[in-house]
């Protein structure tokens, strides 16, 4: 039997905790045959602590039951929690050598900082999108931008994202991501604004500037449109899911990369994204 790949799921108990364990646990998943689940990893407070971790997810038991403390052994972790619940696996990640990969939005800066330090002793993906339909569709944007940023008239760029009502941050991670490579793509001498909402007498749109807008509205699992508008005409990139399982299948072909890479060994320490996992990293900007 070949050997499977350890996996500690922080934020286990939560709406893509449980998405992570399903897939990487449930017998009828692909998946499943790359994976052990051996921790469940929620905090202390939560009321599904003690119970099994695959009953959680909605699926069979797994005979792991959700916990506040860390396994002694783990080949890989996945986070999707709180900010202000990463530290503490980030900590715990480095302790031990297990890389990370590292999900959740609405980082601080100085987060972002100590993800950057701990990824010297570390492989951590830090992404916020782990779908593929997502990462393909920030490649075509910049294409897009780069195409249209001189054309007759102007160009101007908007951001639309839609989540579920639960949704704790806004404008979204993959909003905020879609914006910074969109802003280096356009380019121009002028800095880049990125401007949240419009309210009130705001004047004339100016030509340097990305609008971001978010909408929370039911169990929406996640959508972002990207507005490219001319005089005369305009373009609609959409990106969709129907569900969570493309950001928890996302996340487990991340933890596969980082413990076999490309050709069967481990990642070395770096701080790495879902363009590295997908093999979009050289891809034309
Ligand atoms: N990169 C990507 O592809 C995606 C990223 N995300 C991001 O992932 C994060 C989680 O999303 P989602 O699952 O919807 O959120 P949830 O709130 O459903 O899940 C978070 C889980 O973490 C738990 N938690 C809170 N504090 C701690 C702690 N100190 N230690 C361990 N666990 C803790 C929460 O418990 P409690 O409920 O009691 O607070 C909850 O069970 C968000 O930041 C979201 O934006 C989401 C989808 C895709
Ligand atoms: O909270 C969510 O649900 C999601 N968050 C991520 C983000 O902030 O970009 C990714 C996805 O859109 C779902």
């Amino acid at each position: 039997m070949s050997k499977t790949i350890k996996l500690a799921v922080h934020g286990a108990a939560g709406r893509m905790g449980q998405r992570v364990v399903a897939l990487a646990a449930d017998a009828s998943e692909s998946s499943a045959a790359d994976f052990t689940v051996v921790a469940a990893i929620d905090h202390a407070g939560h009321p599904k602590i003690g119970q099994d971790a695959g009953t959680v997810a909605g699926i069979s038991q797994i005979g792991v039951p959700v916990a506040a403390d860390w396994p002694g052994a783990a080949d890989v972790v996945i986070d999707f929690s709180l900010p202000e619940a990463l530290d503490a696996c980030v900590e715990q990640c480095v302790a031990n050598a297990w890389p990370l990969v590292v999900a959740t939005t609405g980082l601080s800066e100085a987060q972002k900082n100590s993800l950057a330090n701990a990824a010297h002793s570390i492989p951590i993906v830090w992404a916020p999108s782990m779908s593929l339909a997502v990462n393909l569709s920030m490649r075509v944007a910049q294409q897009i931008t780069t195409a249209l940023r001189d054309v007759a008239g102007g160009l101007d760029i908007e951001i639309l994202e839609r989540h579920h009502r639960f949704k704790a941050d806004a404008p979204s991670g993959t909003a905020l991501k879609f914006g910074e490579l969109i802003g280096e793509a356009m380019a121009d001498e002028e800095p880049v604004m990125h401007v949240h909402g419009r309210e009130g007498h705001t004047g004339q749109r100016t030509r340097n500037e990305i609008g971001y807008h978010a909408i929370r509205v039911g169990d929406n699992p996640g959508e972002h449109t990207i507005v490219f508008g001319m005089l005369g005409e305009r373009i609609e990139l959409n990106v969709a899911a129907s569900n969570r399982d493309c950001y928890a299948a996302g996340a487990l072909a991340a933890a596969k990369w980082l413990v076999g890479g490309n050709d069967g060994q481990p990642m070395p320490a770096g701080l790495y994204n879902m363009f590295d996992v997908l093999g979009m990293a050289d891809a034309a900007k």
